[in-house]
């Protein structure tokens, strides 16, 4: 038996309507709280639909605390001073790059004013950092991007979103200001389960899953428990028509907490700490205490929720939740 306290999902897609109601008890029941992300259709960008979409996700939840993140755009300070208490961070994200980012922001300069406020208010900034450069670099493009940033705002805090590569785990030692957030896919996928035989569209996400030499290096950070390395399981569900036209986003959210015990085999404190302490002494994060327990019986990964394929379907688990 594994108790957790207090899980939390550090980055999460839960959409709207039917799609929502479908997804979120897969995360109320594993987790206490979630920082949810603003790329809906318009982006959650302004104080009355952040209140909106919050008032959605708790009438369909439970015991459950929403972390609200509002989408990047040119804030004004007053604005900012208006969110402040009703917000984790901001997301950026460069336009065009990601599953609905077409409203994102052209050129980081633009946004250097509202970081600077931000920065004032302690507002954490998270960030989908890619270019637009060879899909497999991308990511690594982007390390120059993220340490300007680390540099230029020093007290302003970056969360490094669903890192894929080696070389964003060295940045996190080098600013004081940089952390991460690590994916279930990023940690045990790789290429091979993309492409490497008949092509899986249902793993394919961005950034995308990357090489073997990455993975063993989020496995090791993420096994030796670093401080500044969080569990976001990006977990980003689609419908299954629109995966096959090419989607972009895992469904992981049924298997997390399954997969995640198989992965830290027997360490339940470094277990502890990924998917809930590093979070909540990096952010201060005052949350409900939730006890979420895993007991060693099989679960077997649904094929379906919805119109959604999860990640892992028809996969058995040695663990499951309890009263799940
Ligand atoms: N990760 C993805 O591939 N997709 C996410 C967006 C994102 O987090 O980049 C989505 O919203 O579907
Ligand atoms: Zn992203
Ligand atoms: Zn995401």
């Amino acid at each position: 038996m594994i108790t957790l306290n207090t899980p939390i999902d550090m980055h999460l897609h839960l959409r709207e309507g039917k799609m929502l109601r479908d997804v979120i008890p897969y995360t109320y029941n594993q987790f206490a709280a979630a920082v949810v992300m603003p790329n809906l259709v318009p982006p959650v960008d302004n104080k009355e639909r952040l209140e909106s979409y919050r008032d959605e996700i708790l009438q369909n939840s439970e015991n459950f605390t929403p972390l609200m993140n509002v989408f990047m755009r040119e804030y004004t300070k007053e604005e900012l001073e208006d969110l402040k208490n009703d917000i984790f961070a901001i997301k950026l994200y460069p336009a065009g790059i990601t599953t609905n980012s077409e409203a994102g922001v052209k050129s980081i300069e633009n946004v250097y004013p509202v970081l600077e406020i931000m920065q004032e208010l302690g507002i954490p900034l998270s960030v989908h950092g890619e270019t637009n450069g060879f899909v497999l670099d991308r990511e690594r493009e982007f390390a120059v991007v993220y340490e300007k940033l680390a540099r230029d705002f020093p007290n302003l805090k970056i969360i490094m979103e669903h890192i894929s590569t080696y070389n964003l785990v060295d940045l996190l030692d080098k600013h004081d200001n940089l952390y991460a957030t690590v994916t279930l896919h990023h940690l045990l996928l790789t290429l091979d389960d993309l492409i490497g035989g008949a092509l899986n569209p249902h793993n394919f996400c961005k950034p995308v899953v990357k090489t073997p030499k990455d993975r063993d290096a989020l496995q090791e950070i993420v096994r030796s428990g670093h401080k500044k390395v969080m569990f976001g399981s990006d977990s980003a569900p689609h419908s299954i028509e629109n995966k096959l036209k090419g989607a972009a986003g895992l469904f992981s959210a049924p298997v997390i907490l399954p997969a995640l015990a198989e992965f830290f085999d027997g360490d339940n404190d470094t277990f502890q700490k990924f998917i809930s302490d590093n979070a909540r002494e990096n952010f201060d994060l005052n949350i409900p205490e939730k006890e979420v327990v895993l007991v060693e019986e099989e679960y077997i990964a649904p094929q379906m929720v919805g119109e959604v394929k999860p990640m892992f379907a028809g996969k058995r688990f040695s663990y499951s939740v309890k009263n799940f």
